[in-house]
């Protein structure tokens, strides 16, 4: 594959590969943290057999692997998240875990997929998907299940809507995509590779994305660490942003 096929096909080539390795475990294999790990590890090595192969010269920037100073100096970046949502992972009966892999080149995320296995629904860049109209009814606003930040609540009081629970940075973001919710508040902590990939996809739909105070998200920065975001339908990203705002 080498020199071959579009950065986008490579990166969906990688997911891909990521998912089909990610789906068998889940049945008759390890379970609950065990089953984490083991997805964790059969995910990464998965990406980095298509990437390796297809694109040998370029840094890879992962979850599960140590962080490679090289990358700060690279002309492309992989940023990857083999399995976004471990916990939801685990849990057999859930669908809402992720894969991410985006391409970092010139300073932008340059090409993106997230897959979402346990749907059987693979998300790139291009050719974009497109934004399903917003269907009448409470704003939905995605936040984690685990860890919903204050700034979301103060977002579903000033616009009159609801919060959705849901695992995994990369499922919330597609969720906005494919029109389940109409945004994604995070804040608190998280790491690039949580959002590169999902980012991509979100503004190839046409969807805003930036940090919680409107700021650009800046990718392949030293720190790891790129702690909140807004994912928001176009026409309701000002609203959400101005809730944010007066609640801090
Ligand atoms: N406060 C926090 N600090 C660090 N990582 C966080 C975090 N909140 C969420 N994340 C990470 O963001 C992803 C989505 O989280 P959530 O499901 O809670 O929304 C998870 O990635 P991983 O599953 O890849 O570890 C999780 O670890
Ligand atoms: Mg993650």
């Amino acid at each position: 594959m080498t020199g071959v096929g579009r950065d986008v096909e490579v990166a969906q080539a990688a997911a891909r590969a990521a998912a089909d390795a990610l789906l068998p475990l889940r049945t008759g294999g390890p379970e609950g943290r065990a089953l984490g790990d083991a997805g964790d590890a059969a995910a990464q090595r998965a990406i980095l057999g298509v990437l390796t192969g297809a694109r040998p010269g370029d840094a890879v920037f992962s979850e599960e692997a140590v962080d490679d100073a090289r990358r700060l100096t690279a002309d492309r970046v992989w940023i990857v998240d083999p399995l976004d949502g471990t916990r939801e992972y685990s849990d057999p009966a859930r669908g809402d875990w992720a894969v991410h892999v985006a391409l970092w080149a010139g300073g932008e995320l340059v090409a993106a997929a997230v897959a979402l296995p346990a749907l059987d629904e693979m998300h790139v860049t291009d050719p974009a998907p497109a934004l399903p109209p917003r269907p009448d009814g409470p704003v939905r606003i995605a936040v984690s299940r685990t860890r919903p930040p204050a700034e979301a609540q103060a977002v579903a009081d000033a616009l009159g809507g609801e919060l959705v629970p849901m695992g995994s940075a990369g499922y919330k973001a597609l969720a906005v995509v494919r029109g389940e919710v109409d945004a994604y508040v995070h804040g608190g902590g998280m790491y690039q590779w949580d959002s590169a990939a999902p980012v991509a996809v979100a503004r190839a739909a046409g969807l805003v994305t930036c940090r919680l105070d409107g700021s650009p998200l800046v990718y392949n920065a030293p720190d790891p660490s790129l702690p909140d975001l807004v994912v928001a339908r176009p026409e309701l990203a000002p609203e959400v942003l101005a809730a944010v705002a007066a609640a801090r």
